[in-house]
């Protein structure tokens, strides 16, 4: 489905985004795990979080939506056998947390997804997991899904993460809760915390040293209510939206602030973004706030490779403020980019130039000559952050985006939320 964004005068208004996917998928995982009923508050109801829903379900939770919460029956430390594959749609974070999780069940499981699931790289969570006694078989020797995995009688290891990755960090320390020994991540550069901090929630063990986090064989554990941020990755849309069209102020409430989660924050501030926020609460371990996002007149910088990991998921937003910005913006540390839902160096280069803005790739970087932007049609690559980062990034001009459904997988209510907040021309 193509959508037609016309020319848009100003973007005004007030937003609270959907619930936090990172944490919506965690909190459906730790729920099923845990004994007795909860309720999981404001959860992100999207492509990616249903299907977790749906692979618990499949485990022995009882997962039922109840107005604006899930309300979960934990099936305890020890799930039940699937009887059919099961199915991780689009969504990486599922599939690789999972995966740590089933390493620690006496049974016989299947992981597959959709087409781009099954070309991203498994490799770098079966390895620790193998390492940790699990069996897992997969197409090209385990680094392709799908995957079949016959968990039980795990050991803790010691594990050097080679890549910034909080879905391998996690799958690790998923594994963990069922393994003897204790089990120890280091982190080659802080990534999202969530799994941490939701394990201290529940509970469960765990303890952070810098770099180091540890976990050990868990008992039986409680369920417990859980509120559910809103997602940055979902608000980060709509803080460049207000950024790079006239007339426009935008706030955005209830949005999570982890600063594991806030680079893109700072990095469009060095860019001369107005831009503030402010941390009002603490949910359930996680900070919460406002963001507010006015008009700006942004320039470019050189970006800090180190932040990237604090803002992976908000490359393509920032690359659609840099096309706006005066001057050159120069994004390095991408290599991660390059295995996401589409290849996102690639699909942020094309679209651009689609949009008539200067823009040269390499392995893992993206120079973009900021200031002069056409309107155009832009193609998503069957990626939802592809797909709402282009529609932002031709806002002000006009733009037609095909495939406009993939926004779903994230954030099901996007496109009328930019139609409320926008004023055509
Ligand atoms: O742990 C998570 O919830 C996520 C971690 C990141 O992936 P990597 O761990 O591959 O960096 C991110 O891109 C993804 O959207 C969500
Ligand atoms: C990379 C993403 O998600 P996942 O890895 O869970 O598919 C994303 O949401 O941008």
């Amino acid at each position: 489905m193509e959508r037609l964004i016309p020319p848009t005068l100003s973007l005004k208004g007030r937003l609270r985004v959907p619930g936090d996917k990172s944490v919506t998928h965690r909190g459906l995982m730790l729920g099923a795990l845990a004994q007795g009923e909860s309720r999981l508050h404001y959860p992100l109801k999207a492509g990616d979080t249903l299907s977790t829903a749906a692979v618990m379900r499949a485990l022995g939770a009882e997962i039922t939506e109840q107005g604006e919460h899930f309300h979960i029956k934990g099936a305890g430390l020890r799930l039940q056998e699937p009887t059919d594959i099961l199915d991780c749609g689009n969504a990486g974070t599922l599939i690789r947390l999972v995966s740590g999780l089933l390493s620690g069940q006496e049974f016989f499981s299947v992981l597959t997804g959709d087409a781009s699931l099954r070309r991203r790289p498994m490799g770098r969570v079966t390895k620790p997991l193998l390492a940790m006694g699990a069996r897992i078989e997969g197409r090209d020797r385990g680094n392709l899904a799908p995957l079949a995995i016959r968990g039980g009688g795990l050991t803790g290891i010691h594990y050097e993460l080679p890549i910034a990755s909080a879905q391998v960090k996690s799958a690790v320390l998923l594994a963990g809760l069922f393994a003897d020994d204790d089990t120890e991540v280091v982190e080659p550069a802080p990534t999202r915390d969530h799994t941490e901090r939701l394990f201290r929630h529940y509970g469960l063990p765990i303890e952070v040293e810098g770099r180091t986090v540890r976990t050990r064989r868990a008992s039986p554990f409680g369920a417990r209510d859980l509120t559910v941020p809103g997602d940055i990755s979902s608000a980060a849309f709509f803080i460049v939206a207000a950024l790079i069209t006239p007339e426009s102020e935008v706030l955005l409430e209830g949005v999570g602030l982890n600063p594991t989660r806030t680079g893109l924050l700072g990095v469009l501030k060095e860019m001369g973004a107005d831009l503030t926020w402010e941390v009002t609460e603490g949910q359930d371990g996680e900070p919460v706030g406002w963001i507010r996002a006015r008009s700006s007149a942004l320039r470019g910088i050189s970006v800090d490779p180190r932040q990237i990991p604090l803002m992976v998921d908000e490359v393509p937003a920032l690359a659609a403020a840099a096309a706006w910005a005066e001057g050159e913006t120069h994004i390095p540390g991408l290599e991660e980019l390059r295995v996401k839902e589409s290849d996102r160096v690639a699909a942020i280069a094309q679209n651009l130039q689609r949009l008539g803005v200067g823009v040269e790739a390499g392995p893992d970087w993206l120079r973009i000559q900021g200031g002069r932007v056409q309107a155009g049609v832009v193609e998503p690559f069957h990626d939802h952050r592809i797909a709402m980062a282009f529609a932002v990034c031709g806002l002000p001009v006009g733009v037609r985006v095909q495939e406009a459904e993939w926004a779903s997988i994230s954030f099901p209510s996007f496109w009328e939320d930019l139609e409320r907040l926008s004023n055509p021309a």
